[in-house]
């Protein structure tokens, strides 16, 4: 499996900037995974945006799904220009509430919604999908990723707050791509359904992840800063999410 991330930033795109979205590809399926603001102009650097497979929402943030709509108008255009088969809608899966926003999700015969519960299970190509609900929101839920594809592991955290209940999902991941919304400077004193790169190292050590992503970054955020405050994370490499930045598993 290969990440590529195309966009990282929260809660809005530094300038030429992209806030979340991932690609996720293996030799069956090019997945999207979130579609931030710029993601789409990102996508567009590493492939054709005809030729995914899938988009997979986590939630419905501003910041995971601002592109949705553009992505929407440009398979149509591939559809009319014959780039794209027009009886091949892609699929949206994203959460199922709250029901108003799944109601754009399926557009003409470019997309089709198809709705996420926590229990679902998704094989796309030879990625298996599996989902858990995080600490993030005002009840409404959002959803962590794990896919499995040739033996390797990667668990995609969403938005998550420290309450989220990570047992049995991410223990041994080959990568955990986990959101260190916050510096030691201004974490809040009063967890809101995000952590902090701090947490997010002690976190991926003490479930014995293989490797760390630190995304959800503000765009003003210094690399050196993310890195430093990450080194609880000692059982593999860490990233620091940048545009354009690609893991081979
Ligand atoms: N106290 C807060 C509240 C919000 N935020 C940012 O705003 C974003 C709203 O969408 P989100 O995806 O939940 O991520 C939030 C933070 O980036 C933040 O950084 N601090």
């Amino acid at each position: 499996m290969r990440v590529t991330v195309l966009g990282y930033q929260s809660p809005y795109p530094g300038p030429g900037g992209a806030t979340p979205g991932y690609l996720i590809e293996t030799n069956e399926a090019k997945l999207l995974v979130d579609c931030g603001s710029g993601v789409l102009s990102q996508l567009g650097v590493h492939m054709p945006i005809y030729e995914l497979d899938a988009l997979l929402l986590s939630h419905y943030h501003h910041d995971h799904v601002a592109d949705v709509g553009v992505l929407q108008y440009g398979l149509m255009v591939h559809q009319l220009f014959g780039q794209r088969p027009a009886d091949k809608p892609l699929p949206i899966y994203a959460p199922a509430l709250p029901e108003q926003q799944t109601k754009t999700l399926t557009y003409r015969d470019a997309t089709r919604f198809f709705p996420l519960e926590e229990q679902s299970q998704l094989v796309i190509g030879d990625v298996h999908v599996s989902f858990r609900r995080t600490d993030h929101g005002d009840g409404d839920p959002c959803y962590a990723m794990r896919f499995v594809a040739n033996g390797k592991t990667i668990v995609y955290g969403a938005d998550s707050g420290p309450g989220t209940n990570w047992r049995g999902f991410v223990d041994g991941a080959d990568l955990f791509i986990c959101e260190g919304t916050y510096l030691d400077h201004n974490r809040p004193k009063t967890p809101n359904g995000h952590l902090s790169v701090r947490q997010a190292a002690e976190l991926a050590q003490a479930h014995d992840c293989r490797s760390l992503l630190v995304t959800h970054l503000f765009h003003g955020y210094e690399e050196s800063d993310v890195l430093g405050q990450a080194e609880a994370f000692v059982a593999g490499p860490v990233h620091a999410a940048r545009i354009g930045l690609q893991i081979v598993l």
